[in-house]
């Protein structure tokens, strides 16, 4: 035992001569490479260490982009659905919506189950203890979630899942350490949204609720590093060529592969 504590004792002590042996020479290296100390700054200035390494790293990653989810963010009412069908509709072979599971009452207009799965408050939260879901959030007083088993069922058709979440839920994501392509879509003025909205909600209170929270996804999104893609969706045929032209550039390698599997159909 005495042995044992001698032992870490000096291997402790090593390690301290030669943390500062290390801190040292790093220190002069630094000293004539000035470049590195600007990295280090942006580094040390972001909100989260972590998600800026991941992004800044991204680039330099040799293991290939196959299947990387695309994640569509924005707030409730910006056209995330609308830009996502024409997505579909135009590369439909290669991507797919993920379907999500919720606590919400159907909506009227909602005749079958086409985004959702529709359950109760028990059986949400049985699967929370499951561990079933890759993320999931309160959104005005309803509970939403992804599960893992629904990305795993659009990868084994060979698909891309298209996630459309809150920043919340793209932020629960990164964490759960899911490599995606994040895109934040945000509206041309508030004063549009109140019009998109309009159409969507069903009372004045639910409508001053998703007008708050535009606000605050809005702020969230614009200190987030993890929004590498972003757009505004104004004209809306304008904001559908912008969202193709991104597409094609974060899947060039797979809609590549996808053309040459249909021509040699
Ligand atoms: N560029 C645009 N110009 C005008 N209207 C638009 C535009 N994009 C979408 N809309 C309209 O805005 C409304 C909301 O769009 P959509 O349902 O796609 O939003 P969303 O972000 O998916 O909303 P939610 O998160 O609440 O489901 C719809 O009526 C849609 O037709």
């Amino acid at each position: 035992m005495e042995e044992n504590v001698n032992f870490d004792n000096e291997v402790l002590a090593y390690l301290t001569v030669r943390k500062d042996q290390l801190i040292d020479s790093h220190k002069h290296y630094i000293q004539s490479h000035p470049e590195i100390r600007e990295v280090l700054n942006d580094f040390l200035s972001s909100n989260d260490v972590f998600v800026f390494a991941k992004e800044y790293y991204h680039p330099f990653n040799p293991t290939p982009l196959k299947y990387k989810p695309l994640i569509v963010v924005g707030p409730s009412g910006v056209g995330k659905g609308t830009l996502i069908k024409e997505i579909i509709n135009k590369y439909g072979g290669l991507f797919e919506s993920k379907i999500s599971y919720t606590t919400r009452a159907k909506k009227s207009f909602e005749k079958s189950e086409g985004s959702y799965h529709f359950i109760t408050k028990e059986d949400f939260m049985r699967r929370v203890e499951r561990n079933e879901f890759v993320e999931w959030c309160n959104v005005h007083g309803n509970l939403y979630g992804t599960t893992f088993a629904e990305l795993d069922r659009i990868k084994q058709k060979g698909k891309i899942p298209i996630i459309e979440v809150d920043v919340q839920g793209a932020i629960k994501i990164n964490e759960r350490a899911i490599e995606g392509n994040f895109l934040f879509i945000y509206p041309p003025a508030f004063e549009e949204l109140r019009k998109r909205l309009g159409t969507r909600t069903e009372t004045e209170e639910e409508f001053k609720l998703r007008i708050q929270n535009a606000i605050k996804e809005i702020e969230m999104a614009n200190n987030s590093v993890l929004f590498t893609n972003r757009l505004v969706n104004d004209e809306l045929e304008q904001a559908i060529d912008q969202f193709y032209t991104l597409v094609e550039a974060l899947y060039f390698q797979e809609l590549k592969n996808l053309k040459e599997q249909q021509q040699n159909q």
